[in-house]
C-alpha cells in the first residue's frame, strides 16, 4: 500500500511521522533506567546517535551485545526501539528473531537461510529504516550467520536493495563469563566497577566469543571482516542494582516504594560467587516474578 495512503488511514508508515529518533529521550532513559552499565550506556548512545544523525551512512549499524542473563540486553534494545519508532517494539519495522525458536531444526538450515534472506530483503525493501534483533546469536547456525553477512557489509546495493539505513542488534551470552571475571577481579582489588574500561574487556571477550567452537561467530568471517561496528559488554549486576530494579518495578506498577519490600525481593535473588555473593546470577531478570509473588501475600 502507498505510504501516503497508509498515513491517511492512520496506519504505521515508513516516514518521519512514525520513525523519528529522539536522542535526548534515549540519553535520559539510559541514564535514569539502565543500572550498572556505564560501558554499554556510553557505547550505545554514541553508536546509535552517530548512526542515526548521519545522512549517508556507508553500512548498516551492527551492534553485538554480550553479557550474562538479565543484565539489560533486551531492555536496552527496547529503549532504542521506543526512541526511534513511535510504535516501539510493536512497530512493523522492528523484527525480532530468536535462534532457538525460529531456527530450531539444524537439518533445515539451507531452507532457513533462503527464507531469512528473503525476509530481510522484503522488510528492508518495505522500509529502509528497519531494526532486526537476533536473540541468542551464539546459538545461530553458522550457515545462517553466513546468510546475513552480505546485508551487514558496506555494499551500495545487494540485489537492488540498499541496507545502509538498517540496524542489526545481536544478543548473546557469549563472553558473559569472561566479563563477569573481569568485574569480579575489579571487585576483589577494591576498585570501582565504573573504572572498568572497554579495553579491559575487549581481549577477554574476544577470546571467549571468537575462540569458542560452540559460538556461531567462531565459524564465520563476520568478525575478521569487521562487520560488527560495536561489541557492547553488559556487566553482571550487584545487589544494589537489583534493589534499583525492584524500586523501578514498583514505580512502574504505581506502587509506593517500600524499602522492606525492596530488601526482601533483592535478598531472594541468588548471588555468585557463593561465598562473597557479589553478583546476581539472573541479573534483574526474575525481579518482576519475585515481586508478583511477594505482593500477592
Ligand atoms: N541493567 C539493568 N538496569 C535496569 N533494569 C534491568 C537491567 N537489566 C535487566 N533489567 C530488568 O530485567 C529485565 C530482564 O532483562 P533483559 O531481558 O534485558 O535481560 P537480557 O540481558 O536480555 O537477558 P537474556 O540474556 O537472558 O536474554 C528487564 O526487562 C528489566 O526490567
Amino acid at each position: 500500500m502507498f505510504e501516503g495512503l497508509r498515513s491517511y488511514l492512520g496506519m504505521e508508515s515508513c516516514d518521519n511521522q512514525w520513525i523519528s529518533f529522539n536522542s535526548t529521550g534515549l540519553e535520559v532513559e539510559l541514564k535514569e533506567k539502565l543500572f550498572g552499565q556505564h560501558l554499554a550506556s556510553h557505547a550505545i548512545l554514541k553508536a546509535v546517535t552517530g548512526f542515526l544523525n548521519r545522512e549517508n551512512s556507508k553500512k548498516p549499524l551492527v551492534l553485538s551485545f554480550h553479557g550474562w542473563s538479565g543484565t539489560g540486553k533486551n531492555y536496552v534494545t527496547k529503549m532504542i526501539a521506543n526512541h526511534l519508532y513511535r510504535e516501539g517494539m510493536r512497530s512493523s519495522f522492528v523484527h525480532h528473531l530468536i535462534a532457538t525458536i525460529h531456527f530450531l531444526h539444524v537439518d533445515r538450515t539451507d531452507l532457513y537461510k533462503e527464507q531469512l534472506q528473503q525476509w530481510i530483503k522484503g522488510n528492508v525493501s518495505s522500509c529502509a529504516r528497519s531494526l532486526f534483533i537476533f536473540d541468542e546469536m551464539d546459538k545461530l547456525h553458522p550457515g545462517l550467520i553466513d546468510g546475513i553477512k552480505p546485508y551487514l557489509d558496506s555494499h551500495d546495493h545487494v540485489d537492488g536493495v540498499s541496507y545502509r539505513q538498517a540496524i542489526f542488534i545481536f544478543h548473546s551470552n557469549a563472553g558473559g563469563e569472561k566479563i563477569n571475571k573481569v568485574a569480579l577481579d575489579f571487585w576483589n582489588d577494591g576498585r570501582q566497577r565504573e573504572e572498568i574500561q572497554l579495553s579491559d574487556l575487549e581481549a577477554a571477550v574476544s577470546l571467549d566469543v571468537f575462540n569458542s567452537k560452540q559460538s556461531g561467530f567462531w565459524h564465520t568471517s563476520i568478525i575478521d571482516k569487521n562487520l560488527v561496528d560495536f561489541f557492547v559488554p553488559f556487566l553482571p549486576l550487584e545487589y544494589k542494582h537489583v534493589q534499583k530494579c525492584v524500586r523501578e518495578e514498583l514505580k512502574v506498577r504505581g506502587k509506593a516504594v517500600n524499602e522492606d519490600t525492596v530488601s526482601v525481593v533483592a535478598k531472594e535473588m541468588t548471588y555468585f560467587p557463593k561465598q562473597e555473593r557479589v553478583f546476581s546470577d539472573k541479573g534483574c531478570k526474575i525481579v518482576e516474578k519475585k515481586l508478583d509473588y511477594y505482593l500477592e501475600d
